[in-house]
């Protein structure tokens, strides 16, 4: 183990508020719903935590998988409506079931349902913001899933790595533990045969070659590896380290943190508004920038201006988020535009001294812009 490594373990195990996820792979099967002897161990060993002083938010995945048993159906529905009807069902028994299970500890479970919504629109999220650490602050442990039985297929998280990306930052957690049904990232899926374990991340260098498949074993998941590579890549860039590994090994994960994957901060803690920006706010549009104005924007962390700007792409107003993307297309930022979309196309490429007084305002100002590379 590096001395970096053991350094971001440290972190983990001395961390003060967690946010454990916990997959529908490893709380539920496909012939009997809830697994109620796995829930309980999980909650054993969450609430361990919670007794030597720590504080814990549990994203728990498994509303739909639980829900396919009770309503007799043979494998999780592809179609929307039949999942809904399944989180519906299965939502409440995992609510029950860990409610139940943490009142062995004395300890109260709060239900948080939040949709994309409650986490894109800058309202929404400072008031799950609140919500949540009130009930951190009175004791309770939140439990977390998303509200599937609304959600609609254009604003689903999907899977719930990432949202538990944006509860770690939303609490302020000092470490994102994400429990699978696989012992720690693989340099590619262990289910195809010979893969070796990745035992530190500390940054994108170690993750090059690493295959991270869409899918899961268990046909009860959603998103694969491939989601928890990208949720433990939100939560380092803003200074969250991660573990990742099997529910079987929650009391070590949550212990002394000596097993899985452990994936070293890459960045400092984001303020609220920066990380909502940066990794939250659904885009309304694109700027594409020129060489310059890239290297203006990412390097040396200044206002976009009309001059640097190639086109313009989407119906966006003045104060929507928008992505800026280099000639290749790659986004290297996001940030509050100034303008309507209407309005830009005469000012693009033109340089301030060109343009009318009033429309000499940087384009993207400096403190509404978050570099992503
Ligand atoms: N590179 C990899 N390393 C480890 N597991 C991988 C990798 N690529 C794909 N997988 C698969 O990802 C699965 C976990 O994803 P998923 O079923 O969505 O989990 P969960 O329900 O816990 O969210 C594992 O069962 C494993 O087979
Ligand atoms: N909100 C969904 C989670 C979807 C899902 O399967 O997520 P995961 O098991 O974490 O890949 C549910 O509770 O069924």
């Amino acid at each position: 183990m590096s001395d970096q490594a053991s350094a971001t373990r440290k972190a983990i195990a001395a961390a003060q508020r967690v946010v454990v996820k916990v997959g529908s792979s490893s709380l539920t099967t496909t012939t009997g719903g809830l697994d109620a002897e796995r829930l309980m161990l999980l909650v054993d060993t969450v609430a361990q935590r919670v007794a030597s002083g720590g504080q814990a938010v549990l994203v728990s995945s498994g509303a739909i998988a639980a829900g396919i048993a009770p309503l007799g159906l043979r494998r999780r529905p592809k179609d929307l409506a039949t999942q809904q009807a399944a989180a519906s069902v299965g939502q409440q028994a995992l609510a029950h079931a860990y409610a139940e299970s943490f009142s062995r500890y004395d300890l109260t479970v709060g239900q948080v349902l939040l949709t994309a919504d409650d986490v894109v629109r800058r309202g929404h999220y400072r008031n799950a913001q609140r919500t949540l650490n009130r009930l951190l602050g009175l004791g309770a442990v939140p439990v977390v899933n998303e509200n599937d039985t609304v959600a609609t297929h254009e604003i689903r998280f999907g899977d719930n790595d990432r949202l538990a990306a944006l509860v770690s930052h939303l609490v302020g957690a000092d470490a994102l533990i994400l429990l699978s049904d696989v012992d720690a990232l693989y340099d590619g899926d262990p289910r195809r045969g010979d893969a070796s374990v990745i035992r530190e991340v500390n940054g994108d260098a170690d993750m090059a070659g690493v295959r991270a498949g869409r899918t899961g074993a268990s046909g009860l998941g959603t998103g694969g590896m491939a989601s928890k590579v990208e949720a433990a890549r939100v939560a380092c860039s803003s200074g969250i380290p991660v573990l990742l590994t099997s529910a079987a090994l929650a009391d070590r994960a949550l212990g002394p943190a000596d097993v899985g994957t452990a994936f070293a901060v890459t960045g400092s803690r984001l303020s609220a508004r920066r990380f909502w920006l940066a990794h939250a706010a659904g885009a309304n549009g694109r700027l594409w920038l020129d060489d310059g104005a890239v290297a203006a924007v990412v390097k040396r962390r200044r206002s976009l201006l009309a001059a640097g700007i190639t086109a313009v792409e989407g119906a966006f107003d003045g104060g929507d988020v928008v992505e800026l993307v280099n000639p290749a297309g790659e986004v290297v930022a996001r940030g509050v535009v100034a303008y309507d979309a209407a309005e830009l196309p005469d000012l693009i490429g033109r340089s301030s001294h060109q343009l009318p007084a009033e429309q000499r305002r940087e384009v993207v100002h400096a403190d509404d812009l978050v570099p992503l590379r």
